[in-house]
Protein backbone atom coordinates (compact mmCIF):
# COMPACT_ATOMS: atom_id res chain seq x y z
CA UNK A 1 0.00 0.00 0.00
CA UNK A 2 1.35 3.30 -0.74
CA UNK A 3 1.76 5.62 1.79
CA UNK A 4 -0.24 9.38 0.83
CA UNK A 5 1.59 11.77 3.56
CA UNK A 6 -0.83 14.75 4.23
CA UNK A 7 -0.57 18.54 4.97
CA UNK A 8 -2.17 20.90 6.63
CA UNK A 9 -2.71 24.66 5.74
CA UNK A 10 -0.73 25.70 8.45
CA UNK A 11 2.13 23.83 6.96
CA UNK A 12 1.80 24.77 3.39
CA UNK A 13 1.37 28.11 3.86
CA UNK A 14 4.98 28.47 5.17
CA UNK A 15 6.31 26.86 1.55
CA UNK A 16 5.63 30.27 0.02
CA UNK A 17 8.96 31.52 -0.83
CA UNK A 18 11.57 31.08 -3.77
CA UNK A 19 13.32 28.51 -1.01
CA UNK A 20 10.34 26.28 -0.70
CA UNK A 21 6.96 26.61 -2.86
CA UNK A 22 4.23 24.55 -2.36
CA UNK A 23 1.06 24.54 -4.31
CA UNK A 24 -2.52 23.33 -3.31
CA UNK A 25 -4.38 22.08 -6.71
CA UNK A 26 -7.44 20.17 -6.31
CA UNK A 27 -6.77 19.18 -3.00
CA UNK A 28 -3.27 17.87 -3.79
CA UNK A 29 -0.33 19.19 -2.45
CA UNK A 30 2.57 20.11 -5.06
CA UNK A 31 6.45 20.90 -4.30
CA UNK A 32 6.97 23.10 -7.86
CA UNK A 33 10.06 24.52 -6.06
CA UNK A 34 12.30 23.29 -9.20
CA UNK A 35 9.50 24.12 -11.90
CA UNK A 36 9.89 27.49 -10.86
CA UNK A 37 12.28 28.07 -13.81
CA UNK A 38 10.38 25.83 -15.94
CA UNK A 39 7.15 27.17 -15.60
CA UNK A 40 6.21 28.00 -19.49
CA UNK A 41 3.90 31.15 -17.85
CA UNK A 42 6.64 32.27 -15.95
CA UNK A 43 7.56 32.27 -12.52
CA UNK A 44 5.18 35.50 -11.36
CA UNK A 45 2.36 33.21 -11.24
CA UNK A 46 3.58 30.61 -9.16
CA UNK A 47 5.36 32.88 -7.19
CA UNK A 48 1.65 34.84 -6.42
CA UNK A 49 0.56 31.08 -5.70
CA UNK A 50 2.94 29.89 -3.57
CA UNK A 51 1.85 28.37 -0.11
CA UNK A 52 -1.98 29.07 -1.08
CA UNK A 53 -4.45 26.99 -2.92
CA UNK A 54 -3.93 27.79 -6.75
CA UNK A 55 -6.98 25.70 -8.00
CA UNK A 56 -8.67 28.26 -9.00
CA UNK A 57 -5.46 30.03 -10.93
CA UNK A 58 -4.90 27.01 -11.93
CA UNK A 59 -7.95 26.16 -13.56
CA UNK A 60 -8.94 29.94 -14.94
CA UNK A 61 -5.71 29.70 -17.67
CA UNK A 62 -7.38 26.70 -18.50
CA UNK A 63 -4.11 24.51 -18.63
CA UNK A 64 -3.79 21.55 -21.38
CA UNK A 65 -3.21 18.31 -20.63
CA UNK A 66 0.09 18.13 -20.59
CA UNK A 67 0.42 21.05 -17.93
CA UNK A 68 -2.12 18.25 -15.95
CA UNK A 69 -0.42 15.48 -16.11
CA UNK A 70 3.16 17.55 -15.56
CA UNK A 71 1.37 18.20 -11.73
CA UNK A 72 2.08 14.41 -10.68
CA UNK A 73 5.79 15.04 -11.06
CA UNK A 74 5.36 17.47 -8.06
CA UNK A 75 2.76 16.04 -5.59
CA UNK A 76 4.14 15.43 -2.27
CA UNK A 77 0.90 14.92 -0.32
CA UNK A 78 -3.12 15.47 0.05
CA UNK A 79 -4.31 18.09 1.60
CA UNK A 80 -5.74 17.35 5.18
CA UNK A 81 -8.43 20.14 6.64
CA UNK A 82 -9.18 23.21 5.07
CA UNK A 83 -7.53 24.49 2.49
CA UNK A 84 -4.80 27.56 2.31
CA UNK A 85 -5.50 31.01 1.48
CA UNK A 86 -3.67 33.79 1.33
CA UNK A 87 -4.82 35.58 4.20
CA UNK A 88 -2.37 34.42 6.12
CA UNK A 89 0.33 36.42 3.51
CA UNK A 90 1.90 39.14 5.00
CA UNK A 91 1.03 40.97 1.80
CA UNK A 92 -2.41 39.12 1.78
CA UNK A 93 -4.33 42.14 2.42
CA UNK A 94 -5.90 43.13 -0.29
CA UNK A 95 -6.19 39.49 -1.67
CA UNK A 96 -9.77 38.58 -0.30
CA UNK A 97 -11.60 39.37 -3.53
CA UNK A 98 -8.43 38.97 -5.66
CA UNK A 99 -9.08 37.42 -8.63
CA UNK A 100 -6.21 36.80 -9.59
CA UNK A 101 -6.86 39.39 -12.78
CA UNK A 102 -2.33 40.05 -12.90
CA UNK A 103 -2.31 36.56 -14.62
CA UNK A 104 -3.95 37.67 -18.02
CA UNK A 105 -0.38 38.21 -18.80
CA UNK A 106 -0.92 36.98 -22.75
CA UNK A 107 1.12 39.89 -25.06
CA UNK A 108 -1.94 40.96 -26.98
CA UNK A 109 0.58 43.26 -28.90
C1 LIG B 1 1.73 24.12 -10.26
C2 LIG B 1 1.70 23.50 -11.34
C3 LIG B 1 1.67 24.09 -12.72
C4 LIG B 1 2.06 23.44 -13.83
C5 LIG B 1 2.60 22.02 -13.93
C6 LIG B 1 1.90 24.37 -14.93
C7 LIG B 1 2.22 24.08 -16.25
C8 LIG B 1 2.06 24.93 -17.30
C9 LIG B 1 2.33 24.59 -18.67
C10 LIG B 1 2.84 23.25 -19.18
C11 LIG B 1 2.06 25.70 -19.42
C12 LIG B 1 2.15 25.81 -20.96
C13 LIG B 1 0.75 25.85 -21.56
C14 LIG B 1 -0.02 24.58 -21.30
O1 LIG B 1 0.50 23.47 -21.57
O2 LIG B 1 -1.17 24.68 -20.80
C15 LIG B 1 1.63 26.73 -18.51
C16 LIG B 1 1.28 28.01 -18.88
C17 LIG B 1 0.80 28.96 -18.03
N1 LIG B 1 0.53 28.80 -16.70
FE1 LIG B 1 0.96 27.19 -15.58
N2 LIG B 1 1.39 25.56 -14.48
C18 LIG B 1 1.23 25.43 -13.12
C19 LIG B 1 0.71 26.37 -12.27
C20 LIG B 1 0.24 27.60 -12.64
C21 LIG B 1 -0.38 28.54 -11.75
C22 LIG B 1 -0.61 28.33 -10.26
C23 LIG B 1 -0.69 29.61 -12.49
C24 LIG B 1 -1.38 30.81 -11.94
C25 LIG B 1 -2.19 31.52 -12.60
C26 LIG B 1 -0.28 29.36 -13.85
C27 LIG B 1 -0.40 30.22 -14.93
C28 LIG B 1 0.01 29.99 -16.20
C29 LIG B 1 -0.01 30.97 -17.28
C30 LIG B 1 -0.48 32.41 -17.16
C31 LIG B 1 0.47 30.32 -18.41
C32 LIG B 1 0.70 30.96 -19.78
C33 LIG B 1 -0.48 30.81 -20.65
C34 LIG B 1 -0.21 31.50 -21.96
O3 LIG B 1 0.68 32.35 -22.05
O4 LIG B 1 -0.91 31.15 -22.91
N3 LIG B 1 0.28 28.11 -13.91
N4 LIG B 1 1.64 26.24 -17.24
Amino acid sequence: MSEVKTFTADEIEKHCTRDSIWIVVHDKVYDVTKFLDEHPGGEEVILENAGIDATEAFEDIGHSEDARSMLKDYFIGDLEGKAPTTASHENGADAAGDKHDHVRTKQNK
